[in-house]
């Protein structure tokens, strides 16, 4: 560890995505784990972060105390849930620190709440860190402009492990959002996120979402555009979640020397 390294809290730290945090800042340059974080009453509470990341002893104890550790980070790097993800923005934003935010699932209320944190903290949020997601979120808006809504038809299909609990995925959603932009349409008011029964006929123009759950699969999402007598199909596998968490990473040491705002993937990878 070197003086300048960025000082980062890896939140829900003994998850999957919290364990490959751990691991994959270990390993890169630039970054120190500085605290590890689980909720009150964990098991892994008080345990060795890097132990139970794998890596052998660390000397991080994980704490059940975000607002202790934050004060005295640079960086919070964050893969829970919804309510937690919420709870932390407001712990950065009375830190004046990065908050770096890959949980999916959350609502238009939640999303209304990160942006007020964001008035003090410098937040990254995505779908997907993944380079490779988020460039097939800039074809994807080419593609959809370029092959229009009277002859393409768009799906959008994901799969991911059995553990996951919610849907569609914050990928599919990011490429969901990529392709109405490309179309110059909102997708809330376009897009079809199930399908059961006697459903009609496809409506043109509208963005379709279909999710399968299964075993241990990272992360598949395919972006199909159905022209007549013909079909482009962009598509992403993930299958390490080391990508992930270097994206992640890459936007804490990014967002290090931003003003306090609102940022996207995209402004990390200079996409946007
Ligand atoms: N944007 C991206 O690139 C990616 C996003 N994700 C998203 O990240 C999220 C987490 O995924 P994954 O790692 O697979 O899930 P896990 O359930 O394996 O890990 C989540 C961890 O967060 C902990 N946690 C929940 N609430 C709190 C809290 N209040 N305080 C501290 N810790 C808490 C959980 O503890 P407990 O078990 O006790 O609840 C658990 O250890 C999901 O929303 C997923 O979709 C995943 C991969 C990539
Ligand atoms: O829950 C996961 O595992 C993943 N979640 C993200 C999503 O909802 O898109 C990213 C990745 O696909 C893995």
């Amino acid at each position: 560890m070197s003086g300048t390294d960025m000082k980062l809290v890896v939140v829900g730290a003994a998850g999957r995505m919290g364990q490959t945090l751990i691991r994959t800042i270990h390993a890169m340059p630039g970054a120190t784990v500085f605290a590890a974080v689980e909720r009150s009453g964990s098991a892994f509470v008080g345990r060795d972060a890097g132990e139970i990341a794998g890596l052998g002893p660390t000397g991080v104890a994980i704490t059940d105390k975000p607002l202790e550790a934050f004060v005295e980070a640079e960086g919070v790097l964050d893969f829970t849930s919804p309510a937690a993800s919420v709870e932390f923005s407001g712990l950065a934003a009375q830190a004046r620190i990065v908050h770096v935010i890959g949980t999916t699932g959350c609502s238009a209320d939640d999303e209304t709440k990160f942006k007020a944190a964001a008035r003090h903290a410098r937040i990254v949020k995505s779908g997907n860190m993944s380079l490779g997601v988020n460039l097939l979120g800039v074809l994807t808006e080419q593609a959809a402009r370029a092959l229009g809504p009277e002859s393409w038809d768009i799906e959008i299909l994901e799969m991911h492990h059995k553990h996951k609990v919610d849907a569609p995925s914050g990928t599919a959603l990011l490429l969901g959002e990529a392709a109405a932009k490309g179309r110059d349409i909102g997708l809330a008011e376009h897009s079809v996120r199930v399908r059961d029964g006697h459903t009609g006929a496809r409506v043109a123009g509208t963005i379709g979402f279909a999710t399968l759950r299964g075993g241990s699969v990272i992360g598949e999402h395919s972006v199909i555009l159905a022209g007549e007598g013909e079909q482009v199909t962009l598509s992403h596998s993930a299958t390490d979640r080391t990508i992930f968490a270097r994206g992640a990473v890459t936007a804490a040491l990014w967002a290090r020397s931003q003003k306090p705002g609102f940022y996207s993937m995209l402004d990390v990878l200079g996409l946007s």
